[in-house]
């Protein structure tokens, strides 16, 4: 039994809505993105392209951790997550800057590039999710943000690139402090999802189709050289 009195052998609620999304979800953790990010041969374009949508995801994602802060049932919880709000507007957002200035990408280019799909679609899921004032609903979404990119950077054992573009974005991915986030989101989710359960399917399904949609969209729409201010 453990501590929940459920017996041990039965599957955890997020391992349940991960298995309902496994062929979406091994899609995405074994992206060509992923493979080409560990091997150093991703292309600058791809990457300045990928990096640029994700900026946009990142500020709708400190949104969404803002609705987490005012949803969560707990005070513990909402430290947590207020702690957590913290860290991405830190060394995330350092990540961010160096890596534009290193790949040439100014902030007239990042101004005129418009969203992908993929991006339009996670900052409305983000926002619906927040709009229904459920922390379960709000946790299906941050969970799958999290555990997924958790998932693609521990998998693979290969030495980490060395380029800094590269390989500080798979440490941001692998460090202990985030390995306990997902631990906390993960359990949060196991907690309180089981009662809203088809809402919670929903979101979580939604978000794992952005993922794989996410990493495609970096392929089908790279910054072009000729827009760069720096071509390395
Ligand atoms: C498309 C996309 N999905 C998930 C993440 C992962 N992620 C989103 S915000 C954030 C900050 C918390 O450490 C992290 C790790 C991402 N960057 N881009």
């Amino acid at each position: 039994m453990n501590t929940k009195g459920s017996p041990l052998l039965t599957t955890r609620f997020t391992e349940e809505l991960r298995n309902q999304n496994l062929r979406t979800w091994e899609a995405a953790v074994g992206h060509q993105f992923v493979k080409e990010l560990f091997d150093g041969s991703i292309d600058d374009t791809v990457m300045a392209g990928y990096l640029t949508q994700d900026y946009r995801f990142l500020d709708a994602f400190l949104a969404l951790i803002g609705a987490a802060v005012a949803s969560a049932d707990t005070l513990e919880a909402r430290l947590t997550l207020a702690r957590f709000a913290g860290e991405v507007a830190g060394d995330e957002n350092t990540y961010f800057q160096h890596s534009f200035d290193t790949l040439g990408v100014t902030e007239e280019l990042r101004r005129e590039t418009p969203n992908t799909a993929a991006t339009t679609g996670f900052q409305a899921l983000f926002r619906e999710a927040a709009d229904t004032r459920e922390y379960a609903a709000i946790l299906s979404v941050l969970v799958v943000a999290e555990w997924l990119y958790l998932d693609w950077a521990t998998r693979v054992s290969h030495p980490r690139p060395t380029d800094p573009v590269h390989a500080d974005w798979i440490t941001l991915h692998d460090y202990p402090g985030f390995h306990e986030l997902v631990a906390f989101l993960r359990a949060e989710l196991d907690r309180v999802g089981p009662q809203d359960r088809d809402t919670a399917g929903d979101f979580f399904g939604r978000a794992v189709d952005l993922e794989l949609a996410f990493f495609d969209a970096a392929y089908a729409h790279p910054l072009t050289e000729a827009g760069r201010e720096v071509v390395r």
